[in-house]
């Protein structure tokens, strides 16, 4: 608690002198308010003895010049601390998105995206509400619930004993509310996200739960899980019903109390009517802060959660980074050797009997080589792919790209050297151009960053570009115009390729292709691409022919490498695996034939779900 609060204080360091001019105007103003009943009384005990019209006009311009200053404090108070403390909240979430984008795959994996949203909005906002408002508020109601306890203890002991009974109990009350309230608020976020996410999972495979009837079971989960939502927010609104019953009640029936015996003493003569005025006037403007404390006392240990939430976060230790001294290399004059020796991966969270993923791969990719990799499904092919581009890090063993580890590399120079593409093609919320040339040299002049578009385009078979409403300069992607599997496909693949890396590394990204496209599109990157080595993840046939050498992955292992020819005439496994992958793009066919644009991939997985 004390590190996270060194922390927090560190973080506050530029906005410190405003915030303590916020508090110091805080502070004021609510002394000035507290003076306004000590005026009261003096008017009261004034008029009891002379009731002239000149007191009470004097009495009220002084109580209007003191209300007067006291709003001008507060509104200084804002200003002091609410842009400032704005400003630092802007730092923290840019710190927290930059901390996110550096942080490794292997992290985004153990992260769910919801969690990393939750932090980076709604506690940051807590965390900035707490250092505009509850960090200042804090100091000022302490100190006004003590000053005022003390005029009231001056106006009569007793009334102020009666005070304190109802006082207490308020704050404890409100301290319980609020570390109730903030857990059933983070629930019904949490259940909101959840909500979101089936939204989301619905609208983007509406087609899938169309073609497989499962829409009526799609609605029962979405109505299970919007039925637990509304019984989250019952709770929170019956729980803020009865603080607020109790927030009333008591101070109620203290002043209620205290009136009662008030009357009774000033008839006796043991206190002035004066004093009984200023009594209530105070304890109304004290009953506020006490509410209020408790409050902030629960909103001061849920920030707290917060920033041990959001630290939790940022002390995550980034394990794929740059070296200290990096060795120097031109990525263009690049030749593109690749070469892996003993590489080991393992995921962090696979289990201790589970074997390596890659279990010893050693590979040799010549410059300019085109070679495809093969193996059946989860045989570690896509995650081979991701170790040469460090996405994740080889657990034992050396990855060289011309004879350098990529270790030893910048990874702005890894990432230039290399350029890969995904099946999962994932395009941003942008034109067409900018999402091909995302990782094209941003030194290129105007023609040459179109000239390499065009090139990309043609190579990827991405023309139909040219035909979408603004040509490349549509906005694509999910606030855009929505393209076909195929279509998303080929722009990634127009992005690596506008990418001129000397290392292109291809995850399947042809699997939503027909044949013959593929074809096209696999005879083009040779020729076009002449002088970059290309790693290639196929299923079909007719692109593993097409590739120079094929290498034959297996449990994580390079079991053959050579042409597929060779492989075809050597290789019993090879044969099994090649005939596999026929039989698959024969059932995608037919499926394709009878479905149009349905997601292959998930209809697929639906599959196998049934077997
Ligand atoms: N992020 C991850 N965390 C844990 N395990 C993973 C992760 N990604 C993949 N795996 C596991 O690693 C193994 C290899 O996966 P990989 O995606 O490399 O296979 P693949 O050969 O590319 O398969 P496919 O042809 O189906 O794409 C699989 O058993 C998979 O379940």
């Amino acid at each position: 608690m004390i590190a996270t609060l060194a922390r927090l204080w560190h973080t506050v360091r530029p906005i410190r002198f405003r915030l303590f001019l916020g508090l110091l105007s805080a502070l004021v103003a609510s002394l000035v308010a507290l003076l306004i009943p000590q005026v009261l009384e003096m008017v009261v005990n004034r008029l009891d003895v002379s009731p002239t019209a000149a007191a009470v006009w004097t009495g009220a311009a002084i109580a209007l010049g003191l209300g007067l200053v006291e709003a001008a404090l507060i509104y200084l108070r804002r200003t002091f601390a609410v842009a400032p403390s704005t400003s630092v909240e802007k730092g923290i979430r840019v710190d927290f998105y930059r901390k996110v984008q550096h942080m490794p795959v292997a992290f985004h994996d153990a992260w769910g995206s919801g969690q990393l949203l939750s932090r980076m909005m709604s506690d940051i906002s807590l965390i900035r509400r707490w250092i505009a408002f509850g960090m200042i508020m804090v100091v000022t109601n302490a100190v006004t619930i003590a000053v005022g306890l003390v005029l009231l203890f001056r106006s009569s002991v007793l009334l102020a004993l009666i005070f304190l009974v109802a006082a207490i109990p308020v704050t404890i009350i409100a301290y319980g509310f609020n570390r109730r309230y903030a857990t059933l608020s983070r629930l019904s976020q949490d259940q909101n996200g959840d909500l979101a996410t089936t939204i989301e999972q619905s609208v983007q495979g509406i087609r899938v739960l169309k073609a497989f009837g499962r829409g009526p079971t799609a609605l029962e989960g979405f109505t299970e899980q919007a039925d637990e939502l509304r019984r989250t927010e019952v709770r929170k609104a019956t729980s803020m019903a009865r603080f607020d019953m109790f927030m009333f009640m008591l101070p109620e029936l203290a002043l209620g109390t205290a009136l009662l015996v008030g009357l009774f003493q000033t008839a006796e003569g043991n206190m002035n009517t004066g004093q009984l005025a200023s009594y209530f006037a105070t304890a109304t403007l004290v009953i506020g802060p006490v509410r209020q404390l408790g409050n902030l006392l629960g909103q001061a240990v849920n920030t707290m959660t917060a920033l041990d939430r959001h630290y939790e976060v940022m002390d995550e230790e980034n394990t794929i980074t740059s070296p200290e001294a990096p060795t120097a290399l031109t990525p263009g004059a690049a030749r593109g050797e690749i070469r892996l020796t003993g590489a080991h991966f393992r995921f962090a969270d696979a289990p201790a009997h589970v074997g390596d993923v890659i279990d010893g791969v050693d590979l040799h990719v010549r410059p300019g080589e085109t070679m495809a990799l093969v193996g059946v499904t989860g045989s570690g092919k896509s995650t081979l792919l991701q170790l040469i581009p460090r996405l994740y890090d080889t657990t034992q063993g050396r990855i060289t790209i011309d004879g350098i580890d990529v270790r030893d590399m910048s990874l702005t120079d890894l990432r230039t050297l290399t350029a890969v593409a995904f099946e999962d093609a994932t395009l941003f919320s942008d034109s067409v151009r900018s999402n091909v040339l995302i990782g094209a040299d941003q030194s290129l002049s105007p023609e040459e960053a179109e000239a390499l578009l065009q090139l990309a385009l043609e190579t990827a078979d991405a023309g139909f570009a040219h035909d979408l409403p603004l040509g490349v300069d549509t906005r694509i992607g999910e606030e855009g115009m929505s393209l076909s599997g195929g279509q998303r496909q080929r722009l990634a693949l127009a992005r690596a390729i506008a990418a001129q890396p000397a290392v292109l590394l291809l995850d399947d990204p042809l699997s939503a292709l027909d044949t013959k496209t593929e074809e096209r599109v696999t005879e083009r990157l040779r020729s076009v691409l002449s002088g970059t080595t290309t790693l290639i993840v196929a299923h079909r046939t007719s692109t593993v022919a097409l590739a120079d050498r094929v290498a034959l992955i297996d449990g994580g292992r390079i079991t053959a490498v050579g042409t597929h020819q060779e492989l075809m005439a050597s290789s019993s496994r090879y044969r099994y695996v090649i005939a596999n992958q026929a039989e698959e793009a024969r059932r995608d066919r037919d499926i394709e034939t009878l479905t149009g644009e349905l997601e292959l991939s998930a209809i697929r997985k639906a599959g196998e779900e049934v077997r």
